[in-house]
């Protein structure tokens, strides 16, 4: 476990425990054109967010800033309580924030193996990963001299998902994570999510269409034009998600 999981601050005797990750009227864009215009969001330890809205509203900034790939214009993000405003996504990597990248980040040429030695660089660590990896998704084990680029879209997000698990992270930040995988993989996926709060991770989740997470989901959060407009439990906000955002 990760020493910012065994860290997180309490406020009080009894008092929930204060937010792992958080966003205090932040702001971001790109280049002069702002995208983010106050963005406000808590992720506590051990407990899933769920990032909803549609297509543009800044999901996907707000995962990059939380990493540390883009800098914030004003506003705060915490981490444990601490300032991590300019921090780099190395440093975000390092303090236990740990994202998956667009398009996965595996290597297409390299073996399921090879992949998840790339992510640790020492041998004794790989043995880790990979017994934690394919005992998480035995399909792994199966193919695990098989190029990762002739895999299916689901064992290729396992292998991802596998690699992010190996920095040991205390939050994952996961955009999209059903993004092209068939309905019965994203319900496997989502499922070993859970499994992994439930053994104390912390997980912020964009996604465009919600119906897939919000089971699992302890808030919802419904973002529309570079705010979050809604937050509170999927229960609570589920009027608010119109059809288009809880999708099929
Ligand atoms: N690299 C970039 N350069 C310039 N503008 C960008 C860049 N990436 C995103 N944007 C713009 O920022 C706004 C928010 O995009 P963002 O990707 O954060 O939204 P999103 O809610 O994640 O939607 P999507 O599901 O399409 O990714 C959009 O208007 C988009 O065009």
């Amino acid at each position: 476990m990760s020493a910012a999981r065994q860290t997180a601050p309490l406020t009080g005797e009894n008092a929930e425990p204060a937010p792992l990750l958080e966003l205090a009227g932040v702001r971001a864009g790109y280049g002069p054109i702002e995208v983010l215009h106050g963005v406000d969001l808590k992720v506590g330890p051990g407990s899933v967010v769920a990032l909803l809205g549609p297509n543009g509203g800044g999901k996907s900034t707000t995962m990059k800033v939380c990493a540390g790939l883009l800098p914030l214009t004003g506003g705060e993000l915490r981490f444990a309580g601490r300032r991590m405003n300019g921090i780099s996504g190395e440093d975000a990597a390092r303090l236990g924030v740990c994202s998956i990248p667009e398009g996965r980040g595996i290597f297409p040429n390299l073996t399921v193996r090879e992949n998840l030695w790339v992510g640790t660089g020492t041998g004794a660590k790989l043995a880790a990963m990979e017994e934690a990896a394919y005992s998480r998704f035995p399909i792994l084990g199966e193919r695990r001299h098989q190029l990762a680029g002739s895999m299916s879209g689901g064992q290729q997000q396992m292998l991802a998902l596998s690699r992010a698990l190996g920095t040991d992270p205390a939050v994952l930040l996961l955009d999209e994570l059903s993004m092209g995988l068939a309905p019965m993989i994203v319900t496997q996926m989502y499922d070993t999510v859970a499994q992994l709060v439930a053994e104390g991770l912390s997980v912020l989740v964009a996604e465009q269409f919600a119906r897939a997470v919000l089971p699992i989901a302890d808030t919802a959060a419904l973002m529309l034009h570079g705010r979050v407009v809604s937050v509170g439990r999927p229960d609570e906000i589920e009027d608010q998600l119109s059809s288009s955002y809880l999708g099929g």
